[in-house]
């Protein structure tokens, strides 16, 4: 799908102020940002639940519809006296979603806690009966917006294990807002950083875990590292990949800068 100069007003308000970006089936992306940069707004865009202001969006061959979309919020409300069980069978769309439920619920060692009731569930686990919930329906989309919310650190790392593992999601176009970059690298392989309504950066996971880039300008663009392009034909590269191209793009570079370190935290904060 493309997005193209979306902006989103409330009132008076203009929280998302001409962002564009692209996203390819099957992506998984996290949206970090602090709180009220649009993150959620953002996503209800991308998944159809919230209307721009202006721009345009384009859909290409992604068809988003409820029945296979998943959407997981930060603290859902159910009704208390229902058990696991029954709330797993009022999300399931068909027979198929009910044994892949089963399957689920199996694989992830939750056969104790889908027969209890929802008030004598931790957060933890409740989040997770949420997530087998809509993943037994094997959703072709899934949005994720803040769902640990609340837990500790320990559920936290439980339930993005469980969602790293899990088949449903690996296949799923996926799109995750957090707080928590630690979250965000176990699940996502691209990352855009909101500040005051715009994109802020747009990485992806090699510029994370390379703490150290360089910056260089070639004499004309270089359509490889199109990912990593910061201006026009100014390219942040993670060191080690920099020093590859010197060899083979030599000729072609105008400026190199070494140890050009990218602000994570500024970008954060
Ligand atoms: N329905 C609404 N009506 C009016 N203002 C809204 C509405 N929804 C969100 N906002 C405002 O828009 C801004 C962006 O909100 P949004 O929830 O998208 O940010 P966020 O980055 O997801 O925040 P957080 O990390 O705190 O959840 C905030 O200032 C928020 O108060």
């Amino acid at each position: 799908m493309k997005i193209e100069n979306i902006t989103k007003s409330y009132g008076k308000t203009e929280v998302l102020k001409d962002i564009s970006l692209e996203i390819k089936t099957g992506e998984k992306i996290a949206l970090l940002g602090s709180n009220g940069t649009g993150k959620s707004t953002l996503m209800n865009i991308i998944n159809q639940s919230l209307a721009p202001t202006s721009g345009k969006i384009s859909y290409g061959e992604m068809h988003l519809t409820p029945e296979n979309t998943g959407y997981i919020m930060q603290n859902m409300t159910l009704p208390s006296d229902a058990r696991g069980i029954e709330i797993m069978r009022l999300f399931a769309h068909d027979k198929i979603a009910v044994a892949k439920g089963a399957e689920l619920v199996k694989n992830f060692r939750m056969t104790d806690f889908i027969t209890r009731k929802i008030s004598q569930l931790s957060g933890g686990q409740k989040q997770k009966l949420f997530l087998i919930s809509a993943l037994q329906n094997q959703p072709d989309y899934f949005f994720l917006d803040e769902i640990t919310t609340g837990l500790d650190s320990e559920s936290r790392t439980e339930l993005f294990e469980f969602l790293s593992e899990n088949d449903a999601v690996k296949q799923a176009t996926t799109v995750l807002v957090t707080h928590y970059m630690e979250e965000a690298l176990q699940l996502c392989e691209r990352f855009i950083i909101l500040k005051d309504g715009k994109i802020a950066a747009d990485l992806t996971k090699n510029d994370l875990i390379s703490d150290e880039f360089s910056e260089i300008i070639f004499d004309r663009p270089v359509k490889k590292f199109d990912n990593y392009l910061i201006a026009d034909k100014t390219y942040k590269l993670p060191k080690n990949m920099a020093e590859e191209i010197l060899t083979d793009l030599s000729k072609n570079i105008v400026s190199y800068k070494r140890d050009f370190t990218l602000d994570l935290e500024g970008l954060l904060s």
